[in-house]
């Protein structure tokens, strides 16, 4: 599957409070239902995965919040294409959107644990899926001995909207001037979902974009500019090609 490359100068740059103000305007003003649009995240992810990695064993790390729920969501359409997923799930979120989608992918027989597998090693790519927008460090435990852990492996990591760890804003960390004992993801390829976060800025590596569901009036509000996805795709690439 090719993906279509846009420029980096194409689309606006968002930061925490503007993703989160465009955030509740899709759940409220505007009347989404936040399922409908994880499943479309989700599902714009693992086609992301499907495009660049070969198939075979993906561990998914769920986060306790609606990036934990698109990893599930990804984690369902990546077993549709062909992977083999397994997912941990640290902390497990008592709201019931996120307890159906344990059930849909327990019921798929996706396998779900607590903790990192013993055999991380025979995963082929990790999924990060633990925090997204709305993360403020410095990050809690189990999550920076879970991540301390993962960048230890060696596997190649997919972060599903921000690497985990990371300031939406500023980047890594160190970058920030904050606590060098915080564990931060350094992926391997990342999916922006609506628009990309300024903490993406300078990174260089496969940037894909998904989110293909704002609505004009939205657009409009916020004065955004938005990807151009061609034809009925859901993803597109990010690049300084242009
Ligand atoms: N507006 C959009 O485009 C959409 C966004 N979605 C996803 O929703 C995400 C945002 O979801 P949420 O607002 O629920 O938040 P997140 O999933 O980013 O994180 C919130 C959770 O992380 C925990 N947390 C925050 N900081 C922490 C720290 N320092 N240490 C440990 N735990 C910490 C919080 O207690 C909370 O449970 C986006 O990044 C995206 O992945 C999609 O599901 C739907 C559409
Ligand atoms: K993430």
């Amino acid at each position: 599957m090719t993906v279509s490359v846009i420029s980096k100068k194409s689309v606006t740059w968002i930061g925490q409070n503007l993703a989160a103000k465009i955030d509740q305007e899709l759940f409220t003003k505007y009347g989404f239902k936040v399922e409908q649009l994880m499943e479309l995240a989700g599902l714009a992810a693992a086609q992301a995965i499907a495009s660049h990695y070969s198939r075979g064993k993906v561990a998914v790390l769920c986060g306790p919040g609606n990036n934990g729920g698109d990893g599930f969501v990804c984690a369902r359409h990546l077993q549709q294409f062909g992977f083999n997923p397994t997912i941990i799930y640290p902390k497990e979120s008592r709201n019931d959107l996120m307890k159906n989608l344990v059930q849909q992918c327990h019921t798929s027989n996706i396998s779900i644990h607590q903790t990192l597998p013993n055999n991380l090693k025979d995963f082929n790519l990790i999924v990060d899926a633990l925090f997204g927008f709305s993360f403020n460090p410095p990050i809690r435990e189990p999550f920076n001995e879970i991540i301390k852990n993962v960048v230890e492996s060696g596997i190649h990591v997919f972060s599903i909207d921000i690497p985990s760890g990371w300031n939406v804003e500023t980047g890594i960390p160190s970058s920030a001037g904050e606590n060098q004992d915080q564990a931060y993801i350094k992926p391997h390829a990342v999916i922006s979902l609506t628009l990309p976060k300024l903490c993406l800025q300078n990174w260089t590596g496969p940037h894909f974009l998904g989110g293909r569901f704002v609505p004009q009036g939205l657009v409009d509000e916020f004065k955004l500019v938005m990807p151009k996805y061609p034809g009925f795709e859901q993803i597109v690439k990010i690049d300084d090609v242009y």
